[in-house]
């Protein structure tokens, strides 16, 4: 995964000296065509999305998401931010590119369904109804590239007397019912940050929607519309919450479950140097391995499935963790059943030796640390790009080219502000 700089050049040219045909090999169905691309890289792999061309219009968080996941996993993602904009908010553009555009103006609006016309994919992340006031709904896109996948992720989707309301993720997820099981026990409910609606239900779920599309197009040769909320998303991913009520898992109030902090034997507990480690060792086998490893006897205690007695157990554990450091207690349960693990860090995740022998995290060439794109394919991993992100409009000049627009359109673009480039900001 430690991928070279000469290795980035080589995705980047690949992709774009042979747009076209490397298109082909999602938008051709024919076997043939993938075996074509394969040989014109000759050696190591093709990342499974190359060749996709994304439009992502710029959003706040979960597009800008699901655009880096498509972009890390081969697709070629242009960002479409607005003009008379100084910095961006999207900090997840690894290996976007950018343009800047006025979609107020109807001239913009025409260089936008351009683009989208030659490419796979448009991803759109604003309040229901704003595409189509600027004409760039999906019948407006559809009808001149019935090929295209049109992406909708919003909070509350399409339809339903919430779809035109702003909102978050604390939002999406109190309406995904998740949040009501969130949170430690006599305490209001919780978000975890911006994880489960924003991203795990948001922008991967939209980068999955899109996968599929791609895949189903690869056999009906069209394209289709795609409204992913980040409530359902959300609940989708908590479907567990809802199939496992039959078990039991979730009779008493919040957080005095076994699963939400309710059971002492799956919680966190302080260090003595004030750090942390997670116990999650629920089976029996391995919650004697915990009851060793705390140097406890479990003679003098309650049984574990006992809840009446958790509180007491608790208290137990908490005692014990704390007569040791995190490093100590790291090296106790190392290479034992316990399921016992330091809770590390953003900065310590790099160098812990699990991490480190896998390459879980890398460094981009700004010295950034950040997750490596999951899961890892055996043949065609993805090659995250380690350059910096892009400036907002950066690729104007590049885009507008390559996307077949002639030197004095681009010109006439520039001088009408319908466009803005800032290459020379790069350079700098
Ligand atoms: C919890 C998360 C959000 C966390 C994000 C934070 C990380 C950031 C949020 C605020 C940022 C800070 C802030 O910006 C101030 C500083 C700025 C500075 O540059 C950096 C530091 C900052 C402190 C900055 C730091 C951080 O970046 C922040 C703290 C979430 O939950 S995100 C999920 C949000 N929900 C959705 O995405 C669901 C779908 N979308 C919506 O519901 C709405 O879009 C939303 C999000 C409610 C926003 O509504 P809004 O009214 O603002 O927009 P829309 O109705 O969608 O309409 C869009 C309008 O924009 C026009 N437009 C679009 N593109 C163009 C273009 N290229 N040219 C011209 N015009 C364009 C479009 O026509 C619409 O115009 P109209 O309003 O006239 O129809």
């Amino acid at each position: 995964m430690n991928m070279k700089p000469q290795e980035h050049q080589k995705r980047t040219r690949i992709k774009t000296t042979t747009p076209t045909i490397l298109c082909a090999c999602v938008i051709n169905p024919r076997r043939a065509v993938w075996h074509e691309v394969q040989n014109l890289k000759g050696t190591g792999s093709i990342m499974a999305l190359a060749g996709v061309r994304v439009i992502e219009l710029a959003g706040l968080a979960p597009a800008p998401f699901c655009g880096m996941i498509l972009s890390d996993f081969g697709a070629k993602v242009i960002r479409v931010d607005r003009t008379k904009v100084a910095m961006t908010v999207d900090t997840q553009a690894r290996g976007k590119q950018s343009i800047a555009l006025n979609l107020k103006n109807p001239k913009g609006v025409a260089v936008l369904k351009r683009l989208c016309v030659q490419s796979d994919v448009v991803l759109e992340p604003y309040r229901k109804g704003v595409m189509e006031k600027m004409g760039l709904g999906p019948d407006d896109l559809l009808k001149e590239n019935p090929r295209l996948i049109y992406a909708r992720l919003t909070g509350y989707g399409q339809s339903g007397s919430y779809a035109k309301a702003a909102g978050h993720d604390i939002n999406y997820l109190a309406m995904s019912g998740l949040l009501s099981m969130l949170g430690r026990s006599s305490e209001k409910p919780y978000a975890p940050l911006n994880l489960v609606a924003d991203f795990a239900g948001g922008g991967l779920m939209c980068a999955f929607g899109i996968v599929l599309a791609l895949l189903e197009r690869s056999m009906s040769g069209q394209g289709q519309i795609i409204d992913a909320s980040m409530v359902e998303g959300a609940a989708y991913v908590g479907s567990f919450m809802w199939k496992s009520r039959s078990l039991g898992l979730w009779n008493h109030p919040r957080g005095e479950n076994l699963l939400d902090s309710g059971a002492p034997f799956y919680d966190t507990y302080r260090t003595s140097d004030g750090k942390y480690m997670a116990v999650g060792a629920i089976e029996p086998q391995f919650y004697q391995q915990l009851i060793r490893g705390l140097g406890l006897d479990d003679a003098d205690l309650p049984t574990q499935m006992s809840v009446s007695d958790w509180p007491q157990l608790r208290e137990t554990f908490i005692r014990v963790f704390a007569t040791k450091t995190q490093a100590e207690w790291s090296q106790v349960f190392n290479g034992t059943d316990a399921c016992v693990t330091p809770v590390l860090s953003l900065d310590e995740v790099l160098s812990h030796p699990h991490n480190k022998a896998r390459g879980s995290f890398f460094k981009d060439s700004q010295g950034e640390v950040s997750p490596r794109p999951a899961p890892v394919l055996s043949r065609s991993p993805a090659e995250p790009c380690r350059s910096r992100d892009p400036f907002i409009g950066e690729h104007t000049r590049s885009v507008l080219k390559e996307y077949g627009f002639e030197q004095g359109q681009i010109d006439q673009l520039l001088s009408g502000g319908i466009v803005e480039c800032n290459e020379a900001k790069a350079r700098l």
